[in-house]
């Protein structure tokens, strides 16, 4: 439809100032208010572009003349427009006349629609039916009386003949029109040649216009250039002012960049330092951090405080895309600290010992549990241990996937790289075991695969010793390194009993443990120690009417919040201190109770979700985490292995009980050393006095020898005088006789037969022919000689010359065991000094022997024998004992002396006849080795 605000001719403006020409297209005169009309102008181009609003001043209507009946004429708006530099050059049409405004603007807007030629328009509606007048009339009548009906009437007459004179001017006016349609289309083309001329006239007016706009511009312009000249002249003359003021300026500024330079290094070289002071003090603060940390972490190792870690999982994709939010705030909290937020306001905050959100990887939460690790290997129990509402994240936390391990594995590696790098002081044993409590009973998950049997068995927990909880029939694997370790851990969690719930599609329906027991010993100072880490995933707490689990899933769920409420019952008492601490009210409390009793250092893993929708489940989590936070078992205590530390202190006890004896023994020794020594000396003296005294006798026994010698002479010479004068006499009394040399002076067997004779004869004077012949050989040896050459059975024989008898003197007193010169066999003459020793020994020993505590007969039979066997093992201890039987029998006589009569003579007859046996034995012995003396 056509724009009924839209003028068909439009109005040609121009805006001088603007040097444009506007087009006025259409006007908005709808508007009652005629006093004021908006006019939308557009530019000679057509486009929107400029848009000003003219004020139209008191615009007339001019209503053309009504016609006949037709009471509609034509109307023309004439208006005139205020605006700056604006020169009109068109008017409006001709618009037609109505009653009403409204009507009015409606007809303008027709007037709009059909230009000037709305007229025929009206013409064609055509005028009132007559009719309706005569009616009008007849009932104007009854209503006013005649005389105004009369009037009326007259008017009516009157107005026919004005419609007719009406009829006829419109005839004239047709012809008129038509002259002046003729006229106008002259007066149009005449018009139109008049708007060319007009328009041209215009463009020229327009380019003179502009002409005088722009030369008037540019007088304006060039006053101004003309006066910036004279401003840029002043400025130039400033500015050479200030060019100087400049340079100098430079000068200084060049002199001060010099300083500059000087002091950027400084600040430089003070920056550099602030640098590092800041690094520094960074460092120290981290450190500090760290030392507070430890220190922290120390206080709560003396008070033997239970850790708490609490680590939020994040939200999973369910979560996400069901749009569920966060509840818990990790940002605005301090370390370790967490806030739980409802309805978007911060409602309650906790603090731990550290706090991991969801961003938190595996290495970040086993960076603080791996002094734990330290700890097993030190010899001290721990426990580790998970614990939250179902779907939290326990087992991600302790076992972790392939890719990204949890705990378990990593404090296993850890213990592991401990080992190899303590090897040279330290070793180490460590076996693993794998149970669960699955419905309040215990079973050994690696027994489950190999051993059906073993594993349909029913575990129990049993007490070792005071404080010491084990569980008889578990299999314990030995492993030596991690992926061993690993491995058996593994097959264990694998028949662990998992099952789907609403909450967690993997979730653990048992309490799973990881007990791994460590044996070590210090190299160094032989301590033993036998510890145990306990890795507990625990199954999780949950409300079972969410959860919606039913039948096997039910007994399930309420076995674990039995014992997960038993772990509170037990957590609240140790809080409390009580003296009853309800361990045996769970088979996991029961299990864990070496670890939560004391004795132990315990780290709880606390898992919560971020979910606001189990905000409630997370509070209780929470709450419960603090009160485990606050239990305070008492310092841990190192689990040393007393067996075998008992073991090597009795060992230590025996070696040193022995080595006293030991002591005792070599100080006797060195006693009797010492005696012997001084006894050597001594024996020494009384050798060297003997030698003397030997020397002296044998002295004495030359002289005997001499004196013996000379009675053996002086007898031989009686004797043969004898005999010579008895045979004289025989030759006087008989007629023949044998001639003296005849006579063979006899064997040296008959002189020795005769010798007791002699001997007897010569007032007990001793002349052995032996001895005779030995002395005579040794002093004699020409007469040995002769002895020899003497005949066989011959008479007499004299050797020396007859000397006078020389009375031989007593024998004296022996007083030594130099064979008496009367025995026949010869015995060799053996040194003295060895004889004596040897001869003391026995004594000695003898004496040892007797001076022993031995009271019994045969002990002391046993002592002699062992002594005198000793000592009489070559010949010449032979000749030792023959001559010591006797010193030996005395030196028991004068050893025993203090005991009773009875006792003496008994002991003494004993050693007698002992030490006599003994003689005999080794006399045996040395005829058949052929020691023949
Ligand atoms: N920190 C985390 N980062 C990424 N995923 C996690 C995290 N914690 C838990 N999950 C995921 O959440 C899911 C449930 O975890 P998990 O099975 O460990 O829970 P749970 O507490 O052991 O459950 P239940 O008590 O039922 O055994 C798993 O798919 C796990 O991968």
């Amino acid at each position: 439809m056509e724009d009924h605000s839209q003028w068909h001719d439009p109005l040609l403006l121009t805006d001088v100032s603007r040097q444009q020409q506007t087009l006025i297209l259409s006007h908005d005169i709808s508007s009652t208010n005629s006093d004021s009309q908006s006019i939308e102008m557009r530019n000679s181009e057509g486009t929107s572009g400029l848009h000003q609003s003219l004020e139209i001043v008191s615009p007339q209507l001019f209503t053309g003349p009504s016609t006949g009946d037709t009471s509609n004429g034509r109307s023309m708006l004439g208006f005139s427009l205020i605006a700056p530099d604006l020169v009109v050059c068109g008017s409006s049409p001709d618009i037609p006349k109505q009653s009403s405004a409204a009507e009015r603007a409606a007809s303008i807007v027709l007037s709009l629609e059909e230009g000037i030629n709305g007229l025929e328009a009206d013409a064609s509606r055509g005028s009132p039916d007559s009719s309706n007048f005569s009616s009008f009339w007849h009932s104007a009548d009854d209503i006013y009386g005649s005389e105004v009906t009369g009037g009326f009437k007259n008017l009516q007459g009157d107005h026919d003949d004005q419609k007719k004179q009406l009829l006829e001017a419109r005839i004239v006016i047709e012809e008129l029109k038509k002259e002046n349609e003729f006229k106008s289309n002259e007066c149009q083309k005449a018009l139109n040649s008049l708007h060319e001329l007009q328009s041209e006239l215009m463009r020229k007016s327009m380019h003179v216009g502009s002409l005088a706009f722009a030369v008037e511009g540019q007088v304006k312009e060039k006053s101004k250039w003309l006066s910036s000249l004279s401003g840029l002249k002043r400025q130039l003359k400033i500015l050479k002012l200030d060019q100087i003021k400049l340079s100098e300026e430079a000068l200084k500024y060049k002199d001060c960049l010099g300083d500059m330079d000087g002091l950027r290094s400084i600040m430089q070289a003070s920056l550099a330092e602030q640098v590092s002071y800041h690094d520094e003090l960074k460092m120290k603060v981290s450190e500090g951090e760290k030392k507070r940390k430890e220190l922290y972490n120390k206080v709560l190792e003396l008070k033997g405080n239970i850790r708490v870690f609490c680590r939020c999982r994040p939200l999973n994709l369910e979560e996400i895309a069901t749009g569920d939010k966060a509840a818990i705030d990790f940002e605005s909290a301090r370390d370790g600290e967490l806030t739980i937020r409802s309805n978007g306001f911060p409602r309650k905050t906790f603090k731990f010992d550290a706090v991991f959100g969801p961003q938190a990887d595996q290495a970040d939460v086993f960076e603080d549990t791996a002094p734990f690790a330290t700890s097993v290997l030190d010899g001290y129990n721990v426990c580790i241990f998970a614990y939250g509402q179902t779907g939290t994240g326990k087992t991600f936390t302790m076992e972790g996937t392939k890719d990204d391990r949890g705990v378990n594995y990593r404090t296993l590696s850890e213990l592991f790289h401990i080992m190899s790098e303590r090897q040279k002081i330290f070793r180490y044993e460590i076996c693993v075991s794998v149970l669960e409590v699955y419905n309040e009973q215990i079973r050994d998950l690696l027994a489950s695969g190999t051993q059906p049997t073993v594993a349909s068995k029913r575990l129990e927990i049993r007490q070792a010793s005071e404080g010491v909880l084990h569980v008889p029939g578990l299999i314990e694997a030995h492993v030596s390194n991690i992926s061993e370790a690993w491995d058996v851990l593994q097959t264990g969690s694998n028949a662990r009993a998992v099952g789907s719930t609403n909450a967690n599609e993997h979730s653990s329906r048992s309490h799973c443990i990881h007990c791994v027991m460590v044996k070590g010993e210090n190299l160094l100072n032989g301590e033993f120690t036998r510890s145990k880490l306990w890795l507990v995933d625990l199954a999780g707490s949950e409300r079972i009417a969410k959860t919606e689990a039913q039948g096997e899933r039910l007994k399930e769920a309420q076995n674990i919040n039995r014992s997960l409420s038993a772990l509170g019952d037990v957590i609240s008492a140790l809080a409390n201190k009580s003296a009853y601490i309800p361990f045996r009210n769970s088979k996991l409390t029961h299990l864990l109770q070496d670890s939560l009793g004391g004795d132990s250092k315990a780290l709880m893993f606390l898992q919560i979700s971020p979910n606001e929708n189990d905000l409630s489940e997370t509070i209780c989590s929470l709450n419960f985490a603090s009160r485990v936070k606050g239990v305070e078992l008492g310092p841990a205590k190192k689990q040393l292995d007393n067996t075998e530390f008992m073991r090597y202190k009795q060992l230590v006890e025996k070696t040193k009980q022995e080595a006293k004896l030991k002591d005792l023994q070599i100080k006797k020794m060195e006693e009797t050393v010492h005696n012997l020594e001084s006894k050597v000396k001594d024996k020494d003296q009384k050798n060297k006095n003997l030698q003397e005294k030997v020397k002296e006798l044998e002295a004495q026994l030359l002289v005997e020898r001499k004196l013996a010698r000379q009675h053996v002479d002086t007898k031989i010479a009686e004797q043969q005088q004898q005999q010579m004068r008895q045979q004289l006499e025989d030759q006087n009394s008989a007629p023949t006789r044998h001639p003296l040399a005849a006579k063979t002076l006899g064997t040296l067997n008959d002189l020795t037969s005769d010798l007791p004779r002699i001997i007897s004869d010569h007032n007990n004077q001793i002349c052995p022919s032996s001895f005779l012949l030995s002395s005579e050989k040794e002093n004699y040896p020409e007469t040995a000689e002769l002895l020899v050459q003497l005949p066989k059975r011959t008479g007499r024989a004299s050797l020396c010359p007859t000397t006078q008898r020389i009375p031989i003197a007593s024998n004296p007193r022996r007083n030594s065991l130099i064979p008496l010169p009367m025995t026949v066999h010869h015995v060799p003459m053996l040194p003295f000094p060895p004889l004596e020793d040897e001869r003391d020994e026995v004594e000695n020993s003898l004496e040892a022997a007797i001076c022993s505590p031995i009271s019994s007969k045969k002990k002391l039979n046993s002592v002699v024998r062992r002594s005198v066997q000793k000592k009489t093992k070559s010949p010449f201890q032979q000749q030792l004992k023959k001559g010591g039987v006797n010193v030996g029998v005395d030196k028991v006589r004068v050893s025993i002396g203090s005991r009773g009569r009875m006792g003496q003579r008994v002991l003494l007859g004993n050693a007698r006849r002992v030490v006599t046996r003994e003689a005999k034995k080794q006399t045996q012995k040395d005829k058949e080795r052929g020691w023949n003396f």
